[in-house]
């Protein structure tokens, strides 16, 4: 039994017009660590809101270690821990209380001991007294994740949990989800950060336009396409032939070849147009790479 499967999943809003989701079908074994990825608009939001029974498909199914999310919603839910991308929190209560009353929502008793765990790995234990309300926006976050896995769920869902996390939160948190995936939890990430993709997740899949266009394992996708990337730095500009291929930021240009002769017409052509470069670097297509790439390809093919 796969712990989270979708069944040609489609959503549209505004009475039709807008088609966030487009029939998504795909499985996510028990103990995979695997990422969801997608530019702006691509419908991962609705797909985890779905997921978490906060949206309603407009067709098609989910289910959650074998429990449908509308019909069997309790018990996928029961399985399920979700960290929000919101900060939604309650501001009455300390963090040891908050915590206590989502234990008592789930029907988990003496969880003390849990609980301590949780705000031990988070970095919290410090803070287990204090209200909500008195809590930086990062201490929160991590209030957010130990609050969803409060009830010990078989499945973990993190939608872009660190947009807006300093390093050290970033760092808690992905040791702390990598053990606890270590331990058997499946876990489901959604991020616009591909480093942090490329790095934990198993397996990916990538949205466009509310219809998977790639899925694969993270090191498949990785070997499959672009393998070469050539990345300099210059102040002029660059020749019209590579304009079209190279990916800028700033100073920065990055370009894709796919084997040595490439790298030698790409340097070749720079010469010819006495276009000058600095700190000149051959290295490995990233995952970035590849999720433009990707990205390029579904959008003219459409
Ligand atoms: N309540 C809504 N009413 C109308 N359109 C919506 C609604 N929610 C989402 N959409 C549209 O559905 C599409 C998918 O949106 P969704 O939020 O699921 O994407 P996303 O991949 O999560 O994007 P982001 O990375 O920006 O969070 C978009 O075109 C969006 O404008």
């Amino acid at each position: 039994m796969p712990a989270i499967s979708f069944q040609k999943v489609s959503k549209t809003y505004r009475g039709g017009q807008v088609r966030a989701l487009d029939g998504v079908s795909f499985d996510i074994a028990q103990g995979e660590f695997f990422g969801l990825l997608g530019p702006n608009g691509a419908g991962k939001t609705s797909l985890i809101s779905i997921l978490a029974g906060l949206a309603q498909a407009s067709g098609g199914s989910v289910k959650v270690m074998g429990h449908d999310v509308v019909t069997d919603y309790a018990a996928a839910r029961q399985a399920l821990g979700i960290v929000p991308q919101e900060l939604v929190f309650d501001p009455f209560f300390s963090v040891r209380e908050a915590l206590k009353i989502q234990s008592g929502y789930f029907g988990v008793r003496n969880n003390e001991a849990w609980i301590d765990e949780l705000l031990e790995n988070l970095g919290l234990a410090d803070k287990a007294h204090a209200n909500m309300r008195q809590l930086s926006g990062g201490m929160k976050r991590r209030v957010l994740v130990a609050q969803a896995l409060v009830h010990r769920p078989p499945v973990i869902v993190l939608d872009e949990p660190t947009a807006g996390v300093d390093v050290e939160l970033r760092q808690t948190l992905w040791q702390f989800i990598a053990r606890l995936n270590r331990e058997g939890h499946t876990v489901l990430l959604t991020t616009h950060y591909l480093e942090e993709a490329e790095a934990l997740c198993g397996r990916l899949a990538m949205l466009k336009l509310g219809r998977i266009v790639a899925l694969d394992r993270t090191s498949d996708l990785l070997k499959g396409r672009a393998s070469t990337m050539l990345r300099f730095k210059t102040d002029a500009a660059l020749p019209a032939s590579l304009q079209e291929q190279a990916r800028t930021t700033g100073r920065i240009v990055q370009i894709k070849a796919h084997d040595a002769a490439e790298v030698e017409t790409v340097l070749a052509t720079l010469r010819a147009a006495q276009c000058p470069i600095e700190d000149l670097e051959i290295g490995r297509a990233d995952l970035e790479d590849v999720f433009l790439e990707i990205m390029q390809q579904e959008g003219s093919a459409a």
